[in-house]
């Protein structure tokens, strides 16, 4: 059952550009997807004078109708394989007579909670944790309830989190934030028992940054150009603070009112990497997974690194905690309509 919502427009054209585009980084509306263009745009006035980075290609302001047959066809096809996947993912991992769920930001995420819908089960004791204002919005345009994170009674536990991710590796290990939405994510998929990852088999690589090319870190914007500085010098090739989609926008806003900086890497070295004996300190710019997003999160001024790495739910219960940032399992729906599945070695 497709769910109807009244921002199903803004989704549709959304949706459609990332299906083209969202395979190249630099494209800007794959940028935009959780604070500019689904909330209201707000921009700090005393930001306004600082000096702002060239924006971005804008190859998708063209017009949706100007897409050849071929992209069209390509983008349904993406389409129906994020649709796919989702139904998948809810079939195997939607608890029976769930209390707490946890609901992720993206266009893959639209298809989860129409996939909860057409389970038919009863939702009305359920609560649905969002992690954003856009999941927010889609919880609620779909007949759910809503709870914010910081309302969730102390000591509860969300039962599953389901969200999308930009790329995951081998080891699970994700990028995510690529439609500015990252910090929520982290907390909401921190504080669920699993956390399942639904994407599109573009997002299917062995290592991080081979697809995708940046990571997205969330700043205080008074320490931006400081993190810049200082991912430079952890071997980022030219990282940016995120733009809107038009100059006179200025820089693209969160959720929580921060910037992002997108820094792109060589690709991640795994686990497995290093015990093939490779060197992922930073050498030469060349880092493992779990090392450099640690390197990133302690810099000051950086509230979350868009790299999802670590425990799972899972083994965080098992050492005593609650939730990992990991996902258990991730669902890739694929060109020919099948759907791939990959468990993290618990
Ligand atoms: O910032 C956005 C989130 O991390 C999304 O989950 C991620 O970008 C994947 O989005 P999509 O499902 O639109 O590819």
């Amino acid at each position: 059952m497709k769910l109807s919502t009244p921002h199903d427009d803004v989704l549709r054209r959304q949706s459609t550009s990332l299906d083209v585009l969202d395979s190249t980084p630099e494209s800007s509306m794959g940028r935009l997807f959780c604070s500019s263009i689904l909330s209201p745009l707000r921009i700090n006035p005393r930001l306004r004078s600082l000096p702002l980075p060239l924006p971005l290609p804008l190859p998708l302001q063209r017009t949706p109708f100007s897409l050849s047959a071929r992209l069209q066809s390509t983008m349904s096809n993406v389409e129906e394989a994020k649709r796919a996947a989702a139904t998948t993912a809810v079939a195997n991992h939607y608890p029976k007579n769930a209390q707490w769920v946890g609901i992720g930001s993206g266009t893959t995420i639209v298809y989860v909670v129409e996939a909860i819908k057409a389970l038919g089960v009863d939702t009305s004791a359920t609560r649905y944790v969002p992690t954003g204002y856009q999941s927010r919005q889609l919880i609620v345009n779909a007949g759910l309830t809503a709870v914010e994170f910081d309302a969730i009674p102390r000591g509860v536990v969300l039962d599953v989190a389901f969200d999308g991710a930009d790329e995951v590796d081998d080891e699970l290990n994700c990028i995510k934030g690529g439609g500015a939405c990252l910090f929520q994510e982290k907390l909401v998929a921190m504080q669920a028992k699993e956390f399942i990852c639904v994407a599109d088999s573009r997002k299917l690589q062995s290592r991080l940054l081979t697809n995708w090319k940046y990571i997205p870190i969330e700043v205080a914007p008074i320490a931006a150009f400081r993190v810049l500085r200082k991912l430079t010098e952890l071997g980022s090739i030219n990282p940016t603070i995120r733009p809107n989609s038009t100059l006179k926008e200025g820089n693209l806003k969160t959720d929580q009112d921060f910037f992002l900086i997108d820094a792109p890497f060589p690709p991640l070295l795994i686990q497995a990497d290093l015990d093939g004996g490779l060197n992922g300190t930073g050498t030469g710019g060349v880092w493992e997974v779990s090392r450099l997003a640690r390197e990133i999160k302690q810099i000051a001024g950086v509230l979350e690194v868009g790299i999802f790495y670590g425990q799972t739910g899972p083994q965080a219960t098992a050492a005593g905690g609650v939730g990992g940032q990991r996902p258990v399992a991730a669902y890739f729906g694929m060109p020919d309509g099948s759907v791939s599945v990959r468990n993290a070695i618990q």
